[in-house]
């Protein structure tokens, strides 16, 4: 397997805070691997996020090394690595039509003009398996649903075909119904370009669906790593356990690695 970024020792400190987000953690992201990051609220999942893109705010205070083996150097912003947020109402331009902002990628990274990233932006909605999309790419985002917002979103994240796509949280703002659904597009899309996915959810179910590994953060700290069966299993960590459990309690499906 080929490693596509190293993280060693990562520290990140934001501004005026009073304790590290992130604490000395290390990991290796595997070249075609969906890695799934989960932990609860406040444990450091947005900021590894954040660092592995580049995307940290200004005047944050980072220590330690992040490498990329699997690149031939340091990631372009927005070509090697396409972000996903939680919310795709505020990573859209209200005042762009979709076609626009889906094509900007491709236009800027792969030298497409005006006519041929339209074009490019149509086929892409097209892969995202939105209706009609010659209509949808002449569309505002306000007027479509949530659900056809992130397919959008995650459209234009792969636009500049990165190798590496984050998609943080990107369906807990949606219902049930369209989670599965957008988290199957992710799978689908990861596995037909060959791309990483590193999947950001605090949702054991929904990451144990579809992630090669899983990353347990608790407090800043990798708590757990390890095949998903495994950690979701036999867990090690005391706080994976407690993920385990608080799922069981709420009696969902059946996660992977558990008796039926
Ligand atoms: N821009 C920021 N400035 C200062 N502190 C921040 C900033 N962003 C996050 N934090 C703090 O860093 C810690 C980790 O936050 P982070 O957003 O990475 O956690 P998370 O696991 O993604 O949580 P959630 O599940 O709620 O999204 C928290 O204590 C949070 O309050
Ligand atoms: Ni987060």
């Amino acid at each position: 397997m080929t490693t596509l970024a190293a993280i060693d020792g990562l520290t990140v400190t934001y501004r005026r805070a009073p304790a590290p987000a992130l604490s000395g953690l290390s990991l290796d992201i595997e070249a075609g691997e969906i890695l799934a990051i989960i932990g609860e609220s406040g444990s450091g999942k947005s900021t590894l996020a954040r660092a592995i893109a580049g995307l940290l705010p200004e005047k944050t205070t980072i220590a330690g090394r992040l490498t990329w083996p699997g690149l031939d150097g340091a990631p372009r912003a927005g070509r090697d690595i396409g972000y996903v947020f939680q919310d795709p109402g505020s990573s859209l331009n209200p005042v762009l039509t979709i076609g626009e902002q889906v094509g900007e990628g491709a236009r800027r990274h792969l030298g497409l003009d005006r006519r041929a990233a339209v074009a490019e932006a149509v086929r892409l909605l097209a892969r995202v398996h939105l209706p009609e999309p010659q209509r949808i790419a002449r569309a505002y985002p306000h007027q479509l649903s949530g659900g056809q917002r992130q397919r959008v979103a995650i459209a234009a994240a792969i636009a500049a075909r990165p190798r590496l796509l984050i998609a943080d949280e990107v369906t807990s703002a949606l219902d049930v119904l369209v989670q599965a659904a957008i988290v199957d597009l992710l799978v689908e899309l990861v596995r037909a370009d060959g791309m990483t996915l590193v999947f950001v959810t605090h949702d054991l179910a929904l990451a144990s669906g579809i992630a090669d590994r899983v990353a347990v953060m608790a407090e800043g700290r990798l708590v757990e790593l390890g095949p998903t069966a495994e950690v979701v299993g036999a867990p090690r960590a005391v706080e994976t356990a407690a993920l385990v459990a608080a799922h069981i309690d709420l009696s969902s499906p059946p996660l992977v690695g558990e008796a039926s």
